[in-house]
């Protein structure tokens, strides 16, 4: 494992993932299975090490969005069955099938085309049908479509429809117009079929904690498994309180004195109206804090400071109340001494959504892991 020399890291608190899915197990009819989203390396929080934490929690299936994230996963955890959400290339498949990998099928002609390479594969190829009810991003669209591409999956012997799925645009929101119309077509779809495959699933985390229509044989969990909730109607909504698994912390690499009408920082941005101490931090926008972050508080003893002047690419500068030793600690996502930063208020000052933000921390911050 790399040693950690700078301060600056992700913490992620496993306890957090454990309480999200075992209180949704709760929360869940007793014999709906939970799919375990850990697609974007655990939306930033480590692939391997939530997902091993999930399957404890009693999540059965791992979910990802592409072939190298099911084989990254594949290698560390050899049996459980792992599902590739988005659309996967034919020459993928006999791989998928060696490897136990469910794909995702919504095209006729996909199956032609794989059905050749079928007769050479190690052991069936499961393959979940994607419906596309209404967010007109991946799937099937008429019964028709459903049904050849059904039946074409059903000619092959090596392929196996063992589920079909589809996706809600809008389950997060408090209007339930949409969410209604996706909920019918996807009904009446897998009611058009001569049999109902083992697994159906419609809900994504929205769905899941407050859409009961939703639940069919399992859900899909992201966000609310990571403690994030996907809108602020859902955080109103909530059947149970979540617990935030990712916190970001650093330390003081260099703290000074600046006189009144001193500039910090790329382009001098920055002025100090008074004489000032200055904190320099070991984190930049090359490690996802983004430049537009400037201004954004962090925590220093439970102190809010904020960020001053231009945010550097490794780097970037903050102003103290006083005089802090070098390798004080700042929490830049997280609790501090009572105080709290949350993910959302970075979310908001980008204008972005709570997903986004562990999922832009970049690489170069090692994610540190803490079982409570
Ligand atoms: C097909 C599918 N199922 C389940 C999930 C989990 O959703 P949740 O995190 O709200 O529980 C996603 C997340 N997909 C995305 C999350 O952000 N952008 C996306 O495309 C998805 O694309």
């Amino acid at each position: 494992e790399n040693e950690i020399f700078r301060p600056t890291k992700a913490i992620i608190d496993l306890s957090a993932i454990r309480h999200n899915i075992v209180n949704l197990r709760k929360h869940l009819h007793s014999d709906v299975s939970v799919i375990a989203v850990v697609k974007a390396n655990a939306y930033g929080h480590g692939d391997v090490q939530v997902a091993k934490e999930a399957l404890k929690a009693g999540a059965t299936i791992l979910a990802v969005a592409t072939p190298e994230e099911a084989l990254h996963l594949r290698q560390e955890i050899p049996h459980t069955p792992i599902m590739i959400l988005g659309a996967s290339p034919i020459v993928f498949a006999p791989i998928a099938a060696k490897e136990a990998i469910i794909l995702t099928v919504f095209s006729e002609d996909w199956v032609r085309k794989v059905s050749p390479l079928a007769k050479d594969f190690e052991q069936p190829l499961k393959v979940h049908i994607k419906v596309d009810s209404g967010m007109n991003r991946i799937g099937v669209r008429q019964e028709k479509e459903l049904q050849a591409v059904y039946d074409a999956a059903k000619m092959v012997n090596n392929i196996e429809v063992d589920g079909i799925f589809t996706h809600f645009a809008t389950a997060d929101e408090e209007n339930q117009e949409q969410y209604e119309m996706q909920l019918a077509i996807f009904q009446k779809m897998i009611a058009s079929l001569p049999e109902k495959p083992r697994l159906v699933h419609a809900a994504n985390t929205a769905a899941a904690l407050v859409k009961e229509s939703a639940q069919f044989d399992a859900v899909r969990f992201g966000i609310s498994m990571y403690g994030l909730a996907p809108s602020t109607y859902i955080e109103e909504n909530l059947p149970y309180p979540l617990k935030e698994a990712l916190a970001l912390e650093s330390e003081l690499v260099h703290v000074k004195k600046i006189q009144k009408g001193d500039r910090v920082g790329y382009g001098g941005t920055y002025i100090a109206k008074e004489d000032e101490w200055i904190g320099t931090l070991p984190i930049g926008y090359a490690d996802g804090l983004l430049r537009c972050l400037s201004g954004q508080e962090v925590l220093i003893e439970g102190v809010r400071v904020p960020i001053v002047g231009r945010i550097c690419m490794d780097q970037c500068m903050v102003r103290l109340p006083k005089k802090y030793e070098i390798g004080e600690k700042v929490t830049l996502i997280g609790k501090q001494h009572g105080n709290e930063i949350h993910i959302q208020e970075w979310a908001e000052r980008l204008q972005t959504i709570v997903y986004e933000i562990p999922c832009m921390i970049s690489e170069r911050v090692p994610r540190v892991y803490k079982e409570q």
